[in-house]
């Protein structure tokens, strides 16, 4: 793995019982780059999520990247019982770190909040609290679980550039799953699409005119374009 590289991935498998979920699938993320992908339901795009986050085993292949890449649920999971100050700093133990836990709330607009508890949070706050604790850690990796697809769509929209401002300042590699193709067309530097347990295709965003790309998509997905495409 170059130093430019997040993660590769070689040839990786990954069954439950009979079934082959994920089979000899190849993948390579560089750091700073920003992976969508997209996938029908049931493909496998969590169960090859969990398997990068070391949350689940594998049956074959090889994942070349940091062992505990930073994870952002649908869900923020936080801490309940634990000021947000005390969410971002969990585990943390250098004065490096605290400075580090300090700029990250405040790059999510959260200053000033370190006292206050997750329950006093909205939603996109809560996610936002999230993104500053994946980010203490200055990761290499980044796995985003459809962790916007919880909000109203204003608040989403918000998240997107801030997302984007984040990894173009701190340079993880990205893979955020997502049902949304917008979502994907609008954030991602490259969007795959699994399928047959594989990536079936891969499409840089900067290539292909958004609604191009959005038609494109849908197709891929066997989703009949609508009219917004036409
Ligand atoms: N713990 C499990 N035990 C058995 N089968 C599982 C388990 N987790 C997932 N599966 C199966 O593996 C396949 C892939 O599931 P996975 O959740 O990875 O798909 P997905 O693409 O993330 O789906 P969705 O888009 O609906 O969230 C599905 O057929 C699912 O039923």
């Amino acid at each position: 793995m170059t130093t430019d590289t997040a993660v590769i991935v070689r040839n990786l498998r990954r069954s439950y019982g009979e079934r082959v979920v994920i089979d000899g699938l190849d993948l390579t993320i560089r750091k700073g780059e920003f992976v969508a992908l997209l996938g029908e339901s049931g493909c496998g795009k969590t169960t090859l999520l969990r398997a990068l986050a070391g949350l689940d085993p594998v049956n074959g292949g090889q994942i070349d990247g940091p062992k505990q890449p930073a994870v952002v649920f649908q869900e923020h999971r936080l801490l309940p019982w634990a000021s947000l100050w005390e969410n971002v700093t969990l585990g943390v133990d250098t004065a490096q770190g605290r400075k580090q836990a300090e700029a990250a709330l405040g790059e999510v607009g959260l200053a000033g909040r370190e006292e206050d508890w997750p329950r006093n949070l909205s939603g996109g706050q809560a996610q936002r609290v999230a993104l500053a604790r994946a980010l203490v850690r200055e990761p290499q990796l980044m796995l985003l679980d459809e962790p916007f697809a919880a909000l109203d769509a204003l608040t989403r929209i918000k998240m997107h550039v801030l997302i984007r401002e984040l990894v173009a300042r701190h340079r993880p590699g990205v893979l955020l799953v997502t049902h949304d193709v917008d979502e994907a067309i609008a954030i991602a530097d490259r969007i795959l699409v699994m399928r047959n347990g594989g990536i079936a295709a891969s499409y840089l965003t900067a290539d292909i005119a958004p609604p191009k790309l959005r038609e494109t998509l849908l197709q891929e997905l066997g989703v009949e374009s609508d009219s917004r495409a036409a």
